[in-house]
């Protein structure tokens, strides 16, 4: 077999990345400490709603600002995405965060996916109680250039930003993983709000219930 490359064949390789239509992917980051039905099924409705190719859950290594708890080893919230969306086929989990370790800044992040998949755009999905801090993001100036933020409508947050997002309108679930940390900690039950093949792990693993 020839490994001769001519011109003719650069440019028609160029062309056929130029005419294939760009890729819709949808991210939701967050600590997943643990993962809950609130993230699921904001991920199914941005999915569904923004008529998205993909959807990855993507844990952070390390929350990337120093007013947040800190989480568990990245290791078992891995495994629990994992477990979570186990039965859908479209909602996936990215781990470039994970791998590359330290503070999870999201401009870090995009940067890197955008380079490795230059035909995406990305739809970058956080809660309607983080709007108001965006403007303190790492580089946020940048990224809004690079990335498409969407915010999920919730209740007893303001409905407006000076930033370009596109708000999306999902069941109002108040649901976190504080509460399910809390939960856990005081033997109240956590079923129906996380799958059960999660809570498996959790009892398994007897995670959460000595610290926060
Ligand atoms: N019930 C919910 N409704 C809307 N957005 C949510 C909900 N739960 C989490 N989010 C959003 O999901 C993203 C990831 O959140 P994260 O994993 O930190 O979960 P959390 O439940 O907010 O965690 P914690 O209680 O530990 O702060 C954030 O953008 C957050 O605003
Ligand atoms: O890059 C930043 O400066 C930045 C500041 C706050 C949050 N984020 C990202 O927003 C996502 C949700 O954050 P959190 O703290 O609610 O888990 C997660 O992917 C973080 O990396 C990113």
């Amino acid at each position: 077999m020839s490994t001769h490359v001519d011109n003719h064949t650069i440019v028609h390789e160029k062309t056929e990345m130029i005419n294939e239509p760009r890729k819709r992917v949808g991210i939701l980051g967050g600590g997943f400490n643990p993962v809950h039905l609130g993230h699921l099924v904001m991920a199914e409705q941005v999915y569904a709603q923004l008529a998205l190719d993909e959807f990855y859950l993507m844990p952070t290594y390390q929350p990337p600002h120093v007013d947040k708890k800190t989480v568990i080893d990245a290791s078992h919230r891995v495994a629990m995405l994992e477990l979570a969306t186990k039965s859908n086929p479209h909602l996936k989990v990215e781990l470039e965060e994970v791998y590359r370790e330290g503070k999870s800044y999201t401009f870090d992040t995009m940067e890197s996916l955008i380079a490795k998949n230059p035909n995406t755009d990305y739809y970058f999905v956080i809660g309607g109680d983080m709007v108001d801090y965006l403007p303190k993001w790492y580089k946020i100036d940048e990224l809004m250039k690079m990335i498409q933020f969407v915010a999920i409508k919730r209740s007893g947050f303001p409905q407006t930003s000076d930033y370009p997002l596109i708000w999306v309108d999902s069941p109002r679930m108040d649901i976190s993983s504080s509460l399910i940390r809390q939960n856990i900690q005081r033997g109240c039950p956590i079923k129906y709000l996380v799958p059960d093949n999660v809570i498996d792990y959790i009892q398994k693993k007897d995670l959460y219930r000595h610290d926060n």
